[in-house]
């Protein structure tokens, strides 16, 4: 799977050893104790109609929490038809904006876009030898996202002796990449690998590859090679043509983690999530006439005032034992639905899912009213699995869905802002847009392979591990989870990890208080020993 990667693995680079890297936003002196930003400095050109360049990246690093600073390097003329002009800055102009804000504003990070001419980037690499930052984000702008050159073929040569060198990750996308190579064809995923690599010897301590141009994939994939490894990074590829800007954003996002202390591959993933929602949410979006338009960089601000009114009634803690109900189990074993949910409360379940997926809709409702009445009186919520309808009908405090579940958008309209939701999650693309939406928790699974639910994909610890670290939301641990593994899920120690989820290990034996107690004392020994 493209996530079995090791999550810190980061090559420094010799501006980086340069500079000890304190993530900024923690730094304080003695004499100093004003609150710092983590700080990225854009270096690229304007791009009028704002959908690319440094409009982008300002708005990107402001998305991702860090203060970003500009020095523009041209002025382009451009909207979402084409570009209609390129005005280089003087080298001078460069110069002396590198200087003002180099000399004065602690940068944490650079990131570079359009740089038009071999003597601009020998202008920044003297000026990045003279003030050293902590990481050199290079995205080779040569070609528009609407195809149009942005730059001369001799700026190449300066990118591959001069600006590749410093840089801690280079993002070129296929025909960037192809022009470092000389025209190299890349076609395939393999063919990317071999490019990653062969860009790497010009000296980028990382190489992405983007492969969202790649004909024939469903997929978007990108390749991270970091010296060691190459990794396949596989993202959703959203149908839109509110593509304007992609690269300089995932560039600017990837920096302004990296001023925010992550390593390498976290803030790679976590651009790519973000980039990914950034589309997702803007797909229908209507500015200008041309082909390719710009997306919401601040959809998040949205996303926030939509949920702003919502008090949750959620406790996170609530997921530490997390009893999912099966009718095929509790039939097998002679049980009715309120045996079983009392029997687990007994045993020390925190929260219930009744999980029916063959139950008969009145028989459902009935059941579902009885068990919250015992869920009330053990002060336990209960949720429903799939069935909104149902929840709305006995009042259910929340509802679980999955990825191909009703949206929890939609989901959030019907059961109103007091409701829980959890959602299934298998990447961190999948945990952004949970938040996003409204959700209150994620799911995260299968851990473990399962007889429960058929054709499922297993994440592994390591999946669990990508999703718990990019999860704004508490995450749930579900998927083959029992007493002879429980312990090494929340040994994991990842944040946001709150509980684990279980249905066999509970219901598919013949005593449920029982199972349910021994879980239960196995996660408190972990708490205790973590604590
Ligand atoms: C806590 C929790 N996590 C994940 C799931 C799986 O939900 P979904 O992906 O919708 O699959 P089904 O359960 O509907 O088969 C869950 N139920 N609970
Ligand atoms: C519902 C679900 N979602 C992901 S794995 C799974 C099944 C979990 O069942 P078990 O705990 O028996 O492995
Ligand atoms: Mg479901």
């Amino acid at each position: 799977m493209a996530a079995l990667v090791e999550l810190f693995h980061f090559h420094s680079s010799p501006i980086l050893q340069r500079r000890s890297h304190v993530p900024a936003a923690m730094a304080g002196s003695g004499e100093d104790r004003r609150r710092r930003m983590p700080h990225v400095l854009t270096v690229a050109g304007s791009d009028s109609g704002a959908g690319a360049g440094v409009q982008a990246d300002i708005k990107a690093c402001g998305a991702a929490g860090a203060y970003c600073s500009s020095v523009v390097t041209a002025v382009t003329a451009q909207n979402t038809v084409s570009v209609q002009g390129v005005h280089p800055l003087p080298e001078d102009s460069v110069r002396d904006q590198l200087r003002s804000v180099l000399s004065d504003m602690a940068v944490d990070v650079v990131k570079t876009g359009m740089l038009p001419s071999p003597g601009v980037i020998k202008v920044l690499c003297d000026s990045l030898r003279e003030f050293p930052v902590q990481a050199l984000v290079v995205d080779p702008v040569m070609v528009s996202t609407s195809g149009d050159r942005l730059t001369s073929h001799s700026t190449i040569a300066g990118y591959r002796n001069e600006l590749l060198p410093m840089a801690d990750i280079v993002t070129p996308n296929l025909k960037e990449a192809s022009a470092l190579l000389g025209g190299m064809s890349l076609v395939t995923v393999a063919d990317m690998c071999t490019a990653a690599k062969e860009i790497y010897k010009f000296g980028p301590r990382n190489v992405l590859l983007k492969g969202g141009d790649l004909p024939d994939s469903s997929d978007a994939i990108d390749v991270l090679f970091d010296g060691e490894n190459c990794h396949e990074l596989r993202g959703l590829r959203i149908k839109t043509r509110n593509t304007h800007g992609t690269g300089c954003t995932l560039a600017s996002s990837i920096a302004a983690e990296l001023a925010k202390g992550s390593s390498i591959l976290q803030a790679v993933q976590a651009a790519k999530s973000y980039v990914e929602s950034a589309l997702h949410y803007s797909k229908d979006l209507a500015i200008g006439h041309g082909p390719q338009g710009p997306f919401d960089h601040l959809f998040r601000l949205k996303a926030h005032d939509l949920n702003s009114d919502r008090k949750p009634s959620f406790n996170a803690n609530d997921l530490f034992l997390y009893a999912v109900t099966d009718s095929g189990m509790n039939k097998r074993w002679g049980r009715s639905i309120t045996e079983a949910v009392k029997a687990c409360l007994d045993g020390g379940a925190t929260i219930i899912q009744l999980r029916e997926k063959e139950a008969e809709t009145r028989n459902f409702v009935e059941a579902a009213t009885m068990c919250l009445e015992i869920c009330l009186s053990y002060g336990v919520p209960l949720l429903i699995n799939d069935r909104v309808d149902v929840a709305l009908a006995c009042n259910a405090d929340g509802v679980h869905v999955g990825q191909s579940d009703m949206p929890v958008s939609m989901v959030r309209k019907l059961i109103g802002p007091g409701k829980i939701i959890g959602v299934s999650c298998k990447t961190p693309a999948h945990a952004e847009k949970a938040w996003a939406d409204g959700a209150d928790y994620i799911g995260c699974g299968g851990v473990f392979p399962t007889n429960t639910k058929a054709n499922n994909l297993t994440v592994g610890l390591d999946g669990l591990k990508a999703v718990c670290l990019s999860s704004k939301l508490p995450v749930v641990a579900i998927g083959g989870i029992g007493a002879g593994n429980a312990r090494s899920v929340m040994e994991t120690g990842v944040p946001k990890l709150k509980g684990v989820a279980v249905v066999s290990a509970l219901f598919d034996r013949e005593c449920v208080v029982t199972e349910t107690r021994r879980l239960r004392s196995i996660l408190l020994e972990v708490a205790a020993a973590t604590k």
